[in-house]
Protein backbone atom coordinates (compact mmCIF):
# COMPACT_ATOMS: atom_id res chain seq x y z
CA UNK A 1 0.00 0.00 0.00
CA UNK A 2 1.51 3.41 -1.05
CA UNK A 3 1.86 5.50 2.11
CA UNK A 4 2.17 8.81 0.49
CA UNK A 5 -1.71 8.71 -1.14
CA UNK A 6 -2.77 7.98 2.52
CA UNK A 7 -1.56 11.08 4.08
CA UNK A 8 -4.24 13.71 5.16
CA UNK A 9 -2.43 16.34 6.88
CA UNK A 10 -3.47 16.25 10.54
CA UNK A 11 -5.83 19.49 10.98
CA UNK A 12 -5.10 21.31 14.31
CA UNK A 13 -8.55 20.54 16.27
CA UNK A 14 -11.02 20.77 13.21
CA UNK A 15 -13.10 17.82 12.67
CA UNK A 16 -12.15 15.52 10.30
CA UNK A 17 -14.89 13.43 8.49
CA UNK A 18 -16.17 10.33 10.80
CA UNK A 19 -18.27 7.16 11.59
CA UNK A 20 -18.24 7.85 14.84
CA UNK A 21 -19.41 11.16 16.44
CA UNK A 22 -17.93 10.71 19.83
CA UNK A 23 -14.72 10.05 18.01
CA UNK A 24 -14.93 13.14 15.64
CA UNK A 25 -15.76 15.32 18.95
CA UNK A 26 -12.42 13.47 20.85
CA UNK A 27 -10.35 16.51 21.64
CA UNK A 28 -6.68 14.87 22.59
CA UNK A 29 -4.61 15.32 25.48
CA UNK A 30 -1.55 15.59 23.65
CA UNK A 31 -0.18 17.86 21.26
CA UNK A 32 -0.44 17.12 17.90
CA UNK A 33 3.37 15.06 17.44
CA UNK A 34 6.14 17.16 15.69
CA UNK A 35 7.29 14.93 13.09
CA UNK A 36 7.68 14.72 9.05
CA UNK A 37 4.44 14.33 8.30
CA UNK A 38 2.74 16.08 11.36
CA UNK A 39 1.46 12.05 11.63
CA UNK A 40 2.56 9.21 13.65
CA UNK A 41 2.77 6.76 11.36
CA UNK A 42 2.15 3.65 13.01
CA UNK A 43 2.80 0.53 10.67
CA UNK A 44 0.94 -2.89 11.52
CA UNK A 45 1.51 -6.30 10.42
CA UNK A 46 -1.26 -8.15 12.05
CA UNK A 47 -3.57 -10.66 10.81
CA UNK A 48 -6.97 -10.16 8.83
CA UNK A 49 -8.49 -11.85 11.12
CA UNK A 50 -6.93 -9.12 13.98
CA UNK A 51 -7.17 -6.13 11.43
CA UNK A 52 -11.14 -7.00 11.49
CA UNK A 53 -11.45 -7.08 15.26
CA UNK A 54 -9.15 -4.55 16.24
CA UNK A 55 -8.58 -1.78 13.44
CA UNK A 56 -11.98 -0.78 13.18
CA UNK A 57 -13.71 2.42 11.51
CA UNK A 58 -14.28 4.35 15.23
CA UNK A 59 -10.13 3.44 16.23
CA UNK A 60 -8.79 4.80 12.67
CA UNK A 61 -10.87 7.89 12.91
CA UNK A 62 -10.41 8.59 16.48
CA UNK A 63 -6.80 8.35 15.58
CA UNK A 64 -6.44 10.27 12.53
CA UNK A 65 -7.94 12.94 14.78
CA UNK A 66 -5.40 12.39 17.29
CA UNK A 67 -2.76 12.32 14.57
CA UNK A 68 -2.32 9.42 14.08
CA UNK A 69 -2.01 7.27 11.00
CA UNK A 70 -2.00 3.06 10.73
CA UNK A 71 -0.21 1.90 7.57
CA UNK A 72 -0.56 -1.70 6.65
CA UNK A 73 3.01 -3.23 6.50
CA UNK A 74 3.92 -5.18 2.56
CA UNK A 75 4.95 -8.13 4.25
CA UNK A 76 6.82 -9.00 0.73
CA UNK A 77 9.00 -6.18 1.06
CA UNK A 78 11.87 -4.98 3.08
CA UNK A 79 10.59 -2.93 6.15
CA UNK A 80 13.40 -0.51 5.61
CA UNK A 81 11.96 0.48 2.30
CA UNK A 82 8.33 1.19 4.09
CA UNK A 83 7.28 3.63 5.95
CA UNK A 84 9.01 5.82 7.75
CA UNK A 85 7.43 4.00 10.69
CA UNK A 86 7.04 6.03 13.83
CA UNK A 87 5.82 2.59 15.84
CA UNK A 88 5.38 -0.44 14.52
CA UNK A 89 2.85 -3.15 16.11
CA UNK A 90 2.81 -6.90 14.70
CA UNK A 91 1.39 -9.89 15.39
CA UNK A 92 0.98 -13.02 12.98
CA UNK A 93 -0.23 -16.74 14.12
CA UNK A 94 0.89 -20.08 13.01
CA UNK A 95 -1.84 -19.90 10.27
CA UNK A 96 -0.39 -16.83 8.65
CA UNK A 97 2.75 -17.90 9.46
CA UNK A 98 2.67 -20.51 7.10
CA UNK A 99 1.44 -18.99 4.21
CA UNK A 100 3.97 -16.38 4.00
CA UNK A 101 6.23 -19.88 4.18
CA UNK A 102 4.68 -20.87 1.18
CA UNK A 103 4.73 -17.90 -0.75
CA UNK A 104 8.39 -17.86 0.59
CA UNK A 105 9.23 -20.70 -2.46
CA UNK A 106 8.58 -17.64 -4.77
CA UNK A 107 10.99 -15.03 -2.96
CA UNK A 108 14.49 -15.85 -2.43
CA UNK A 109 15.24 -13.42 -0.18
CA UNK A 110 12.10 -14.79 2.57
CA UNK A 111 13.15 -14.36 6.20
CA UNK A 112 10.92 -15.30 9.18
CA UNK A 113 8.47 -12.86 10.31
CA UNK A 114 10.02 -12.23 13.46
CA UNK A 115 13.70 -12.08 12.69
CA UNK A 116 12.45 -9.62 9.93
CA UNK A 117 11.24 -7.53 12.91
CA UNK A 118 14.13 -8.34 14.84
CA UNK A 119 16.25 -7.07 12.23
CA UNK A 120 14.77 -3.99 11.89
CA UNK A 121 14.75 -3.15 16.03
CA UNK A 122 18.76 -2.80 15.49
CA UNK A 123 19.01 -1.24 12.21
CA UNK A 124 15.82 1.29 13.23
CA UNK A 125 16.43 2.47 16.84
CA UNK A 126 14.04 5.07 16.59
CA UNK A 127 11.07 3.17 15.59
CA UNK A 128 9.15 1.39 18.95
CA UNK A 129 8.58 -1.75 18.12
CA UNK A 130 5.36 -3.46 19.47
CA UNK A 131 6.09 -5.48 21.14
CA UNK A 132 9.76 -7.40 21.14
CA UNK A 133 9.78 -10.65 19.14
CA UNK A 134 11.29 -12.69 21.92
CA UNK A 135 9.03 -11.44 24.55
CA UNK A 136 6.09 -12.24 22.25
CA UNK A 137 7.65 -15.70 21.46
CA UNK A 138 8.38 -16.32 25.50
CA UNK A 139 3.83 -16.54 25.22
CA UNK A 140 3.96 -18.80 22.84
CA UNK A 141 4.53 -21.55 25.18
CA UNK A 142 1.62 -22.36 28.08
CA UNK A 143 4.57 -23.93 30.15
CA UNK A 144 7.13 -20.84 29.95
CA UNK A 145 3.95 -18.13 29.10
CA UNK A 146 3.04 -18.79 33.29
CA UNK A 147 6.35 -19.06 34.55
CA UNK A 148 7.12 -15.32 35.68
CA UNK A 149 3.76 -15.22 37.63
CA UNK A 150 5.04 -18.47 39.15
CA UNK A 151 8.37 -16.61 39.85
CA UNK A 152 6.50 -13.63 41.11
CA UNK A 153 5.23 -15.42 44.19
CA UNK A 154 3.28 -12.33 44.58
CA UNK A 155 0.88 -12.11 48.04
CA UNK A 156 0.15 -9.34 49.71
CA UNK A 157 -2.39 -7.66 51.90
CA UNK A 158 -5.00 -7.72 49.31
CA UNK A 159 -3.84 -11.46 48.14
CA UNK A 160 -2.23 -14.13 47.03
CA UNK A 161 -1.69 -14.64 43.15
CA UNK A 162 -0.24 -17.99 41.70
CA UNK A 163 -0.55 -20.64 39.12
CA UNK A 164 -2.64 -23.78 38.91
CA UNK A 165 -0.46 -26.71 39.42
CA UNK A 166 0.82 -27.98 36.15
CA UNK A 167 3.12 -30.57 34.34
CA UNK A 168 4.25 -30.85 30.54
CA UNK A 169 3.90 -34.10 28.68
CA UNK A 170 6.49 -33.81 25.70
CA UNK A 171 5.00 -37.02 24.05
CA UNK A 172 4.11 -40.67 24.95
CA UNK A 173 0.31 -40.12 25.44
CA UNK A 174 0.78 -43.63 27.52
CA UNK A 175 3.10 -42.05 30.12
CA UNK A 176 0.62 -39.39 30.96
CA UNK A 177 -1.30 -41.18 33.96
CA UNK A 178 1.84 -41.88 35.79
CA UNK A 179 2.90 -38.72 35.24
CA UNK A 180 0.05 -36.82 36.90
CA UNK A 181 -0.10 -39.37 39.81
CA UNK A 182 3.91 -38.80 40.47
CA UNK A 183 3.12 -34.63 40.33
CA UNK A 184 0.33 -35.19 42.33
CA UNK A 185 -2.25 -33.54 40.44
CA UNK A 186 -5.64 -33.71 41.21
CA UNK A 187 -8.06 -34.46 39.03
CA UNK A 188 -10.48 -33.05 37.14
CA UNK A 189 -7.47 -31.64 34.36
CA UNK A 190 -7.28 -29.09 32.06
CA UNK A 191 -5.60 -30.63 28.66
CA UNK A 192 -3.78 -27.35 26.68
CA UNK A 193 -1.94 -27.38 23.63
CA UNK A 194 1.76 -26.90 24.70
CA UNK A 195 1.97 -24.34 21.67
CA UNK A 196 -0.50 -21.02 22.18
CA UNK A 197 0.38 -19.39 18.68
CA UNK A 198 -3.13 -17.82 17.70
CA UNK A 199 -4.23 -20.90 15.52
CA UNK A 200 -7.46 -22.71 15.88
CA UNK A 201 -5.30 -25.85 17.22
CA UNK A 202 -3.76 -24.21 20.06
CA UNK A 203 -7.45 -22.94 21.39
CA UNK A 204 -8.49 -26.82 21.56
CA UNK A 205 -8.59 -27.50 25.38
CA UNK A 206 -10.24 -30.60 26.85
CA UNK A 207 -10.94 -31.70 30.68
CA UNK A 208 -10.36 -35.15 32.17
CA UNK A 209 -12.14 -36.51 34.79
CA UNK A 210 -10.36 -39.89 34.98
CA UNK A 211 -6.75 -40.87 35.31
CA UNK A 212 -7.26 -43.72 32.64
CA UNK A 213 -9.06 -41.52 29.90
CA UNK A 214 -5.66 -39.38 30.05
CA UNK A 215 -4.20 -41.53 27.74
CA UNK A 216 -6.63 -40.25 25.11
CA UNK A 217 -5.10 -37.46 25.26
CA UNK A 218 -2.53 -35.82 22.56
CA UNK A 219 0.92 -34.43 23.05
CA UNK A 220 2.50 -31.87 23.45
CA UNK A 221 0.67 -30.81 26.13
CA UNK A 222 0.22 -28.94 29.24
CA UNK A 223 -1.60 -30.34 32.07
CA UNK A 224 -3.11 -28.16 34.82
CA UNK A 225 -5.43 -28.77 37.81
CA UNK A 226 -8.80 -27.28 37.63
CA UNK A 227 -9.51 -24.81 39.97
CA UNK A 228 -12.74 -24.17 41.00
CA UNK A 229 -13.65 -20.52 40.31
CA UNK A 230 -17.77 -20.36 40.44
CA UNK A 231 -18.27 -19.96 36.67
CA UNK A 232 -16.59 -16.23 36.86
CA UNK A 233 -13.41 -15.00 35.24
CA UNK A 234 -11.50 -12.04 35.14
CA UNK A 235 -9.90 -10.86 31.88
CA UNK A 236 -7.09 -8.12 32.78
CA UNK A 237 -6.15 -6.08 29.52
CA UNK A 238 -2.86 -4.28 29.27
CA UNK A 239 -1.94 -1.39 27.27
CA UNK A 240 1.35 0.12 28.27
CA UNK A 241 0.53 1.19 32.39
CA UNK A 242 -3.14 1.06 32.06
CA UNK A 243 -5.19 -1.58 32.80
CA UNK A 244 -9.23 -2.75 32.67
CA UNK A 245 -10.88 -5.41 33.88
CA UNK A 246 -13.90 -6.96 32.74
CA UNK A 247 -16.26 -10.30 34.10
CA UNK A 248 -16.55 -13.56 32.06
CA UNK A 249 -18.42 -16.23 32.50
CA UNK A 250 -16.32 -19.60 32.10
CA UNK A 251 -16.61 -23.51 33.06
CA UNK A 252 -18.94 -23.97 35.99
CA UNK A 253 -17.44 -25.96 38.93
CA UNK A 254 -16.78 -29.56 39.00
CA UNK A 255 -17.83 -31.07 42.35
CA UNK A 256 -17.03 -34.66 43.73
CA UNK A 257 -20.00 -36.16 42.77
CA UNK A 258 -20.02 -35.22 39.39
CA UNK A 259 -16.40 -35.87 39.87
CA UNK A 260 -16.95 -39.59 40.86
CA UNK A 261 -19.77 -40.34 38.05
CA UNK A 262 -18.35 -38.89 34.85
CA UNK A 263 -15.38 -40.74 32.98
CA UNK A 264 -13.80 -39.45 29.64
CA UNK A 265 -12.18 -36.52 28.10
CA UNK A 266 -14.27 -33.49 27.04
CA UNK A 267 -13.47 -30.49 24.40
CA UNK A 268 -14.75 -27.41 25.63
CA UNK A 269 -15.45 -24.34 23.65
CA UNK A 270 -13.66 -21.18 23.91
CA UNK A 271 -16.43 -19.85 26.53
CA UNK A 272 -14.55 -17.11 28.01
CA UNK A 273 -13.86 -15.87 24.92
CA UNK A 274 -17.54 -14.96 23.88
CA UNK A 275 -18.02 -11.42 23.70
CA UNK A 276 -20.93 -11.44 26.22
CA UNK A 277 -20.02 -10.12 29.32
CA UNK A 278 -20.95 -11.59 32.55
CA UNK A 279 -20.65 -7.70 34.15
CA UNK A 280 -24.13 -7.16 34.62
CA UNK A 281 -25.24 -11.10 35.28
CA UNK A 282 -26.78 -11.74 38.80
CA UNK A 283 -24.13 -13.05 40.05
CA UNK A 284 -23.24 -14.68 44.24
CA UNK A 285 -21.00 -11.33 45.42
CA UNK A 286 -18.28 -13.08 46.19
CA UNK A 287 -17.66 -15.01 43.04
CA UNK A 288 -18.28 -11.94 40.94
CA UNK A 289 -16.38 -9.04 43.05
CA UNK A 290 -13.24 -8.12 41.01
CA UNK A 291 -10.27 -9.01 42.43
CA UNK A 292 -8.42 -6.04 44.19
CA UNK A 293 -7.13 -3.31 41.99
CA UNK A 294 -4.22 -2.30 43.80
CA UNK A 295 -3.33 -6.15 43.74
CA UNK A 296 -4.33 -6.29 39.88
CA UNK A 297 -1.76 -2.97 39.58
CA UNK A 298 1.10 -4.71 41.04
CA UNK A 299 0.52 -8.37 39.31
CA UNK A 300 0.36 -5.96 35.76
CA UNK A 301 3.08 -4.05 36.08
CA UNK A 302 5.50 -6.29 37.32
CA UNK A 303 4.68 -8.59 34.61
CA UNK A 304 5.45 -5.67 31.98
CA UNK A 305 8.66 -5.40 33.56
CA UNK A 306 9.26 -9.03 33.41
CA UNK A 307 7.77 -10.34 30.02
CA UNK A 308 8.85 -7.51 28.71
CA UNK A 309 5.98 -6.63 26.84
CA UNK A 310 3.27 -3.72 26.96
CA UNK A 311 0.23 -5.28 24.88
CA UNK A 312 -1.13 -7.98 26.32
CA UNK A 313 -4.30 -9.70 28.62
CA UNK A 314 -4.39 -12.62 31.42
CA UNK A 315 -7.25 -14.94 32.21
CA UNK A 316 -7.13 -14.91 36.05
CA UNK A 317 -9.96 -16.69 38.66
CA UNK A 318 -10.58 -16.93 42.27
CA UNK A 319 -10.25 -20.03 43.71
CA UNK A 320 -13.83 -20.58 44.62
CA UNK A 321 -14.97 -20.40 48.33
CA UNK A 322 -11.90 -17.78 49.41
CA UNK A 323 -11.66 -14.22 49.29
CA UNK A 324 -8.41 -13.55 48.43
CA UNK A 325 -6.60 -16.48 46.30
CA UNK A 326 -5.84 -16.07 42.54
CA UNK A 327 -5.10 -18.32 40.03
CA UNK A 328 -3.86 -16.70 36.38
CA UNK A 329 -4.67 -19.32 34.23
CA UNK A 330 -3.27 -18.42 30.73
CA UNK A 331 -1.41 -15.00 29.11
CA UNK A 332 -2.11 -14.11 25.84
CA UNK A 333 -0.12 -11.71 23.68
CA UNK A 334 -2.09 -8.55 21.57
CA UNK A 335 -5.51 -10.11 22.89
CA UNK A 336 -9.43 -9.31 21.69
CA UNK A 337 -8.38 -5.32 22.47
CA UNK A 338 -11.50 -4.99 20.12
CA UNK A 339 -13.66 -6.27 23.44
CA UNK A 340 -12.01 -4.22 26.00
CA UNK A 341 -14.52 -1.41 26.93
CA UNK A 342 -12.65 2.36 25.48
CA UNK A 343 -10.05 0.62 23.79
CA UNK A 344 -10.21 3.27 21.05
CA UNK A 345 -9.55 6.04 23.50
CA UNK A 346 -6.65 4.01 25.60
CA UNK A 347 -4.96 2.43 22.22
CA UNK A 348 -4.77 6.01 20.70
CA UNK A 349 -3.59 7.65 24.14
CA UNK A 350 -0.90 5.02 24.07
CA UNK A 351 0.49 5.23 20.89
CA UNK A 352 0.77 9.51 21.38
CA UNK A 353 2.64 9.02 24.65
CA UNK A 354 5.22 6.46 23.04
CA UNK A 355 5.79 9.18 20.23
CA UNK A 356 5.75 11.96 22.69
CA UNK A 357 8.27 10.21 24.58
CA UNK A 358 10.71 9.65 21.17
CA UNK A 359 10.41 13.36 20.06
CA UNK A 360 11.67 13.92 24.17
CA UNK A 361 14.36 11.83 23.76
CA UNK A 362 15.16 12.87 20.35
CA UNK A 363 15.34 16.75 21.10
CA UNK A 364 17.97 16.23 24.41
N1 LIG B 1 -6.75 -24.35 35.45
C1 LIG B 1 -7.99 -23.99 35.16
N2 LIG B 1 -8.97 -24.08 36.09
C2 LIG B 1 -10.25 -23.74 35.80
N3 LIG B 1 -10.66 -23.31 34.60
C3 LIG B 1 -9.72 -23.18 33.63
C4 LIG B 1 -8.35 -23.50 33.86
N4 LIG B 1 -7.67 -23.28 32.73
C5 LIG B 1 -8.56 -22.85 31.83
N5 LIG B 1 -9.80 -22.78 32.35
C6 LIG B 1 -11.01 -22.35 31.64
O1 LIG B 1 -10.79 -22.61 30.27
C7 LIG B 1 -10.81 -21.36 29.52
C8 LIG B 1 -9.79 -21.44 28.42
O2 LIG B 1 -8.51 -21.63 28.96
P1 LIG B 1 -7.30 -20.71 28.47
O3 LIG B 1 -7.65 -19.32 28.76
O4 LIG B 1 -6.05 -21.25 29.04
O5 LIG B 1 -7.36 -21.01 26.90
P2 LIG B 1 -7.03 -20.12 25.64
O6 LIG B 1 -7.41 -20.91 24.45
O7 LIG B 1 -5.61 -19.69 25.71
O8 LIG B 1 -8.00 -18.87 25.81
P3 LIG B 1 -7.96 -17.40 25.12
O9 LIG B 1 -9.08 -17.38 24.18
O10 LIG B 1 -8.17 -16.48 26.31
O11 LIG B 1 -6.60 -17.24 24.53
C9 LIG B 1 -10.54 -20.31 30.58
O12 LIG B 1 -10.99 -19.06 30.15
C10 LIG B 1 -11.30 -20.86 31.76
O13 LIG B 1 -12.69 -20.68 31.55
O1 LIG C 1 -9.66 -10.83 24.26
P1 LIG C 1 -9.92 -12.22 24.65
O2 LIG C 1 -11.26 -12.49 25.14
O3 LIG C 1 -8.79 -12.76 25.53
O4 LIG C 1 -9.86 -13.20 23.41
C1 LIG C 1 -8.83 -13.06 22.48
C2 LIG C 1 -7.86 -14.23 22.57
O5 LIG C 1 -7.27 -14.27 23.84
C3 LIG C 1 -6.78 -13.99 21.54
O6 LIG C 1 -5.91 -15.09 21.59
C4 LIG C 1 -7.37 -13.81 20.14
O7 LIG C 1 -6.36 -13.38 19.30
P2 LIG C 1 -5.62 -14.35 18.31
O8 LIG C 1 -6.66 -15.13 17.58
O9 LIG C 1 -4.83 -13.37 17.47
O10 LIG C 1 -4.75 -15.19 19.21
C5 LIG C 1 -8.39 -12.71 20.10
O11 LIG C 1 -8.93 -12.65 18.80
P3 LIG C 1 -9.55 -11.32 18.18
O12 LIG C 1 -8.57 -10.22 18.39
O13 LIG C 1 -9.76 -11.64 16.74
O14 LIG C 1 -10.83 -11.08 18.95
C6 LIG C 1 -9.46 -12.94 21.10
O15 LIG C 1 -10.17 -14.09 20.76
MG1 LIG D 1 -7.75 -17.51 28.01
MG1 LIG E 1 -4.85 -17.82 25.53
Amino acid sequence: MGLQGQIIPYKNGEKEEDDDERAGKEISPFPPPPLHSKFAVVGYALTSKKIKSFLKPKLEGLARNKGILFVAIDQNRPLSDQGPFDIVLHKLTGKEWRQILESACTFPHYEPHDMIVEDYRRTHPEVTVLDPPDAIQHLHNRQSMLQCVADMNLSNSYGKVGIPKQIVIKKDASSIPGAVAKAGLMLPIVAKPLVADGSAKSHELSLAYDQQSLKKLEPPLVLQEFVNHGGVMFKVYIVGETIKVVRRFSLPDVCKRELSNIAGVFRFPRVSCAAASADNADLDPGVAELPPRPLLEKLARELCRRLGLRLFNLDIIREHGTRDRFYVIDINYFPGYGKMPEYEHIFTDFLLSLVQNQYKKKST
